[in-house]
């Protein structure tokens, strides 16, 4: 038996995580992070209140005690301005990936060690072994629609080694399943949306009012002007959608291909693969950080480049300290500065890194 705290947001994924713990016997305790309340009034829904409800009824429902937790000044420090920042300068940040090490196995994680707990658990889709040399290690969730362990691959093993994901091993009905017998309010509540904790507020929302627009041109690659955009922050590589210059030719895309940041132009180009700048096979991943040991070069590893991407077949070579060169198999579509590689050998994490250069 150990003594848990669960971070209950108010879903159902974390509703069952905890119901699952007491069913094995664990002490358990609830707690929200308060991290946003919008109280610089974004354009939106910003549902914390009523998600800190669902989540307070989750845990009288449960028995256990429950505790919410400012953690408002960590979040705007280690979340809000790293994407700010992020999109400031150009790049295309992951607060989700961020989160999970800075806030919940971070600010949240200290808090819960302090307090006596041994483990922290959430809603997380993955799973956590241990291994024979005493670590943890993390292991895709069993549900592959749901697997969320890409989140997780900034880990450290410190966090690792204090963490429980206790739906991952079930699929998503079975988890609604676990909500409906223990009889929780959030049973049938739908999935959250939008990034972590900021609700359903659009990032394009979001972006803008911590970053005044800054109109320019958009280009092809020839230099030939085909429109005008609000911010070359407000785009991503890749982009399809958006940019507001139709294509003139039939079934075949205008997308964003680059950012000309000194001359604040946008750079369009067609959806195929001998458009220059789009497709790339190589990369620098910076801020590597590994959950078990250091890579073993010598190992095919795989990698996926985004959340929901295919697992690439991948090589990895050092740089120096935190940064390896990433070689693909096969060139990859629209590789973003400041997006997370996350790496694996078949279902095992191995970690994960920004990606610093392209091409
Ligand atoms: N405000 C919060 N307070 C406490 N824990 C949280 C909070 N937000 C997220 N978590 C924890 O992190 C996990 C993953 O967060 P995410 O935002 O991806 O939720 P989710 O997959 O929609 O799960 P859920 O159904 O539990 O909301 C949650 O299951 C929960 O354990």
């Amino acid at each position: 038996m150990a003594k848990v705290l669960v971070g209950l947001s108010g879903g159902v994924d974390s509703s069952a995580a905890a119901a699952l713990l007491i069913e094995q016997g664990h002490e358990v305790t609830g707690a929200f992070m308060k991290n946003w309340i919008n109280a610089e009034g974004l354009p939106g829904d910003c549902p914390w209140e009523r998600d800190l409800d669902d989540a307070l009824a989750v845990a009288r429902k449960l028995g256990i005690e429950f505790r919410v937790i400012d953690l408002i000044d960590q979040y705007k420090a280690r979340i809000v301005d790293y994407l700010v920042e992020g999109y400031r300068s150009g790049v295309t940040p992951n607060p989700d990936v961020w989160c999970n090490r800075e806030m919940k196995f971070g600010v949240f994680l200290d808090y819960a060690l302090e307090q006596g707990f041994e483990r922290v658990a959430t809603g997380h889709y993955a799973r956590r072994r241990d291994l024979a040399t005493g670590q943890a290690a993390i292991l895709k969730g069993a549900d592959p629609n749901k697997d969320q362990s890409y989140f997780l691959s900034l880990m450290t093993q410190r966090q690792a080694s204090h963490a429980w994901f206790p739906v991952g091993e079930l699929l998503k009905p079975a988890v609604r399943e676990v909500a409906r017998r223990h009889d929780l309010p959030t049973a049938g509540k739908k999935d959250s949306q939008g990034i972590c904790f900021i609700g359903e507020i659009k990032m394009r929302d979001f972006i803008r009012h911590y970053i005044p627009d800054s109109p320019g041109d958009i280009v092809d690659a020839s230099g030939k002007k085909l429109g005008r955009h609000d911010g070359l922050h407000l785009y991503t590589l890749g982009q399809r959608k958006g940019h507001g210059v139709a294509s003139p030719r039939d079934g075949m895309a205008y997308v964003v291909v680059a950012k000309d940041l000194e001359n604040n132009r946008l750079i369009l180009g067609w959806d195929e693969a001998s458009t220059p700048g789009l497709y790339s096979n190589r990369s620098v991943i910076g801020t590597l950080s590994t959950l078990n040991e250091p890579f073993d070069l010598a190992r095919r590893i795989e990698v996926l480049p985004r959340y929901r991407a295919k697992p690439e077949p991948c090589r990895l070579v050092p740089i120096d300290g935190d940064r390896v060169e990433l070689h693909f198999d096969k060139p990859q579509r629209a590789l973003a500065l400041g997006q997370i590689a996350a790496f694996y050998e078949g279902g095992r994490l191995l970690g994960g890194g920004v990606f610093q250069e392209i091409g």
